[in-house]
């Protein structure tokens, strides 16, 4: 078995929530908070994602400040550029130095019909500008009721997959559809048979190279009062949080995770 090197991540989503001046003021007072805390950011890694209209005062503000903060978009065209009215492209995100771009988030997947083909063709847009896609993956209650608990977030994984080659740099989420802002978290040992499943996918698509490297997140209800479970687990390397990173003390908590785990 491959030693565990892989950096972990805490993805805050912030879903359509705080415009840019709110995220200016929000980012700052993260990056202090987290300071101030003595967050080592090299052990864990912190990213944001900001609605669109936040990304350039959020990157003129870490670029200013030298936060050691990443960040990234909620979402991608397939598209390079045209006219694709309301779509961002791969290269808008680039332009704004953005490291990262969620792809597939269920919120799209269900409000927006995006499907596992436009999943996959998100996932090689963002590739081909250098951005690392999330790539987001869950099962509903209906799917964990009918199929167990990986058969879903599998396959969505493997269609994700369709066009990335084994020197990609990716990060799968796992996020249980039942468990996304309901206070009702899957449990550390859900979350971990889910996320092995996942990488085993990993493996058998990209090598055993890019499974052992790559990071899976958890996301769905995450607190500070349960990160702790979730990062005990051997195959999950983080979480994507919604509601509580828009709350700076949670957010912060839950990435400071190694205090609760004791590491
Ligand atoms: O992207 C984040 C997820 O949808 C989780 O949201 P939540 O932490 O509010 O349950």
């Amino acid at each position: 078995m491959a030693v565990n090197t892989r950096v972990p991540l805490i993805a805050g989503n912030w879903k359509m929530n705080l415009d840019h001046l709110q995220a200016i003021a929000f980012v700052q007072k993260l990056a202090w908070s987290l300071k101030d805390s003595g967050h080592d950011f090299s052990a864990t890694e912190v990213a944001v994602f900001p609605p669109f209209t936040d990304l350039r005062s959020v990157q003129t503000l870490v670029a200013a400040d030298k936060l050691p903060l990443a960040y990234g978009g909620q979402d991608v065209s397939t598209q390079e550029s045209g006219a694709y009215t309301g779509e961002i492209s791969a290269a808008f995100l680039a332009a704004l130095e953005c490291q990262y771009v969620l792809i597939g988030h269920s919120e799209r997947r269900t409000l927006h019909n995006e499907t596992d083909e436009v999943v996959a063709a998100k996932v090689t847009a963002a590739l081909k500008h250098n951005l690392v896609p999330i790539i987001c993956v869950g099962e509903t209650a209906a799917d964990l009721e009918l199929h167990g608990p990986s058969a879903v977030p599998v396959a969505q994984l493997k269609a994700a997959l369709a066009g990335v080659d084994n020197a990609a740099d990716i990060v799968v989420a796992y996020e249980p559809v039942w468990a996304i802002g309901s206070g009702q978290a899957a449990t550390p040992e859900q979350a971990e048979q889910v996320a092995a499943a996942l990488r085993s996918t990993l493996a058998e698509v990209l090598g055993q190279d890019v499974a052992d490297k790559t990071r899976v997140l958890y996301g769905g209800s995450v607190k500070g009062v349960n990160i702790a479970g979730f990062m005990k687990e051997p195959n999950v390397d983080g979480a994507l949080v919604g509601g509580a990173s828009l709350d700076i003390t949670e957010f912060s908590s839950i990435v400071r995770f190694q205090k609760h785990v004791g590491l």
